[in-house]
C-alpha cells in the first residue's frame, strides 16, 4: 500500500483528489470545514517537498453545470484553512485547465472546477480520466467521502498512473480507523441511519444485516418505510420506487434477528422552512400536504434505549432536518444518547459530511470516539469488502 511517505514531490505535480463536498448554507459559505481541515497534512506533504497541488473535488450532485455547484464558493475558506493562495480554474479538462496546471509552479495550489459538471465523471469515463491524469505527475487520493464511487477521477484515474499513485495521509487514517473497528467491535453493535440520500443508502442497508443486531433508521429514510408498509407519509421525502426493496428488508432483517427500529411519532410540518406549522403526528398518519422533518419525542425516547443497550454505535445521516433550529430536536437527542453511552464505555464512530457538521454544531465532536470524513464511503466499508477507490490504488 504506497501512500503519502514513499514519495517525493520535489518539482512534482501532485494530482490530488479530494471531497471537498463541504454543506454550504444559502450565502454560498461554508457551515462546516472539516473534509477541508482533514485533507490539510496531505497539501502541506507536498508543498513542504518542493511539489505543487492540483486539486479536483465535485461539491452536490449537479445536473451539467450549475452555479450554485462551482467550487468557486470555497476558494477563501480553503485559502484561510491552508495559509496559501489557491488559483482556480473554471473548468477540470480542456485548454483552460491544462494551460493553468502546465503554469503552476512549486508551492503553488491550484483548484479545478467541479469534477460533477462533466457527466463522464459519475459515468467513470475511461477518456474523461486520461485527460484528468495528463494535468498531474503523482496521483493521490485522498478522497475517502467518495472511495465507493467508482468515478473517473477516484477510480479510473489511477490505471494512468502505474507507478505513481498512492494514499493521502486521511484516506490512509480513514482506512486504518475502520479497520480498527470491524476486527474489534463489541456487540451488540447498532447502526443508525438518517439523512436524505435514501435511494443511494437504502441499498447498503441489505449489506450490512449480517454485521449489526440494530439498526435505526430516521431521517429522510423513515418514509420509504413506512408508506411501503401502508403508513400516509403526506409530503414526506420518499422513494417510491424503492418500497419493495424496504419491504425485502425488513423481511431480511427478521430472518436475522436484527432489530429495526423506526420513528413511531414525527415532528410534521406545513412548509420546508424553519416558520412552517408544526404538529406532532403518528409516523403513518401524517396527512397531505404535511412533511416528516425530525423525529417525535416517543421516538427519541425508544431510540435512547436502543443507543444504551449497544457496545458499538455506528452513525450516519442526521435524524431531522437539523439545519432549522425546529427540526433539530432528534439530531440532538440522538447525540446525547451516544454520548451518554460512549461515556459508558461503547465505541461510537459518526461519519458523513452533514452528519459531522451536525455532530460539531451541537457540541458531540469530543464525546463521540471517532468522527469520520466518509457517511456512504464509512457504511460501505462496513460490508467488508474494498471500495473501488481504495482497490485502484492497490492494484
Ligand atoms: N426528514 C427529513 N426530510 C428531509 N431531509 C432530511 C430529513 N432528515 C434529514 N434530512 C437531511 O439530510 C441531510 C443529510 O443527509 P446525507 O445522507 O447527505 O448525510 P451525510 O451525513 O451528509 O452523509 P454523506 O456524507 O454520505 O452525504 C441533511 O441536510 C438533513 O437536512
Ligand atoms: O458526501 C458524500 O457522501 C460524498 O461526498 C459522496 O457524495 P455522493 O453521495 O453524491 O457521491
Amino acid at each position: 500500500m504506497k501512500t503519502l511517505n514513499d514519495f517525493n514531490f520535489k518539482d512534482k505535480k501532485a494530482l490530488i483528489r479530494v471531497d471537498f463536498n463541504v454543506p454550504l448554507n444559502e450565502k454560498f459559505e461554508v457551515t462546516d470545514a472539516t473534509r477541508i481541515v482533514s485533507a490539510k497534512p496531505t497539501i502541506i506533504k507536498v508543498l513542504e517537498d518542493g511539489g505543487s497541488c492540483i486539486l479536483m473535488s465535485h461539491l452536490g450532485r449537479p445536473k451539467g453545470v450549475e452555479e450554485k455547484y462551482s467550487l468557486k464558493h470555497i476558494v477563501n475558506k480553503i485559502e484561510d484553512i491552508l495559509g496559501v493562495e489557491v488559483k482556480f480554474v473554471e473548468d477540470c479538462v480542456g485548454p483552460k485547465a491544462e494551460e493553468a496546471a502546465a503554469n503552476l509552479q512549486p508551492g503553488e495550489i491550484l483548484l479545478l472546477e467541479n469534477l460533477r459538471f462533466h457527466p463522464e465523471e459519475t459515468a467513470g469515463d475511461k477518456a474523461f480520466a486520461e485527460q484528468l491524469s495528463k494535468l498531474g505527475d503523482i496521483y493521490v487520493n485522498d478522497a475517502f467521502g467518495t472511495a465507493h464511487r467508482a468515478h473517473a477521477s477516484t477510480t479510473i484515474i489511477a490505471q494512468f498512473f502505474p507507478d505513481h499513485k498512492c494514499f493521502g495521509k486521511l484516506l490512509a487514517q480513514e482506512i486504518e480507523s475502520i479497520n480498527k473497528v470491524m476486527q474489534t467491535g463489541e456487540k451488540p453493535v447498532l447502526a443508525v441511519l438518517g439523512g436524505a440520500k435514501v435511494s443511494s443508502k437504502i441499498t447498503i442497508i441489505e449489506n450490512i444485516l449480517d454485521k449489526v443486531d440494530h439498526l435505526i433508521i430516521g431521517g429522510g429514510m423513515t418514509y420509504t418505510f413506512v408508506k411501503a408498509q401502508g403508513g400516509s407519509v403526506g409530503d414526506s421525502i420518499c422513494e417510491d420506487d424503492k418500497m419493495e426493496l424496504a419491504l425485502e428488508i425488513l423481511k431480511q432483517a427478521k430472518a436475522k434477528n436484527v432489530q429495526i427500529h423506526l420513528p413511531v411519532d414525527v415532528i410534521a410540518a406545513n412548509d420546508f422552512a424553519n416558520d412552517a406549522d408544526t404538529k406532532i403526528v403518528d409516523v403513518n398518519a401524517i396527512p397531505d400536504g404535511w412533511q416528516g422533518l425530525d423525529c417525535g419525542p416517543k421516538s427519541n425516547a425508544i431510540f435512547h434505549d436502543v443507543v444504551m443497550q449497544c457496545k458499538t454505535i455506528l452513525w450516519n445521516g442526521p435524524l431531522g432536518v437539523f439545519e432549522m433550529e425546529n427540526f433539530a430536536g432528534g439530531t440532538i437527542a440522538l447525540g446525547n444518547s451516544i454520548a451518554e453511552a460512549t461515556k459508558n464505555g461503547a465505541f461510537s464512530l459518526v461519519g458523513g459530511g452533514d452528519s459531522v457538521a451536525a455532530v460539531k454544531q451541537f457540541g458531540f465532536e469530543n464525546k463521540v470516539s471517532y468522527v469520520s470524513t466518509g457517511g456512504g464511503a464509512m457504511l460501505e466499508s462496513l460490508e467488508g469488502k474494498t471500495l473501488p477507490g481504495i482497490a485502484a490504488i492497490l492494484d
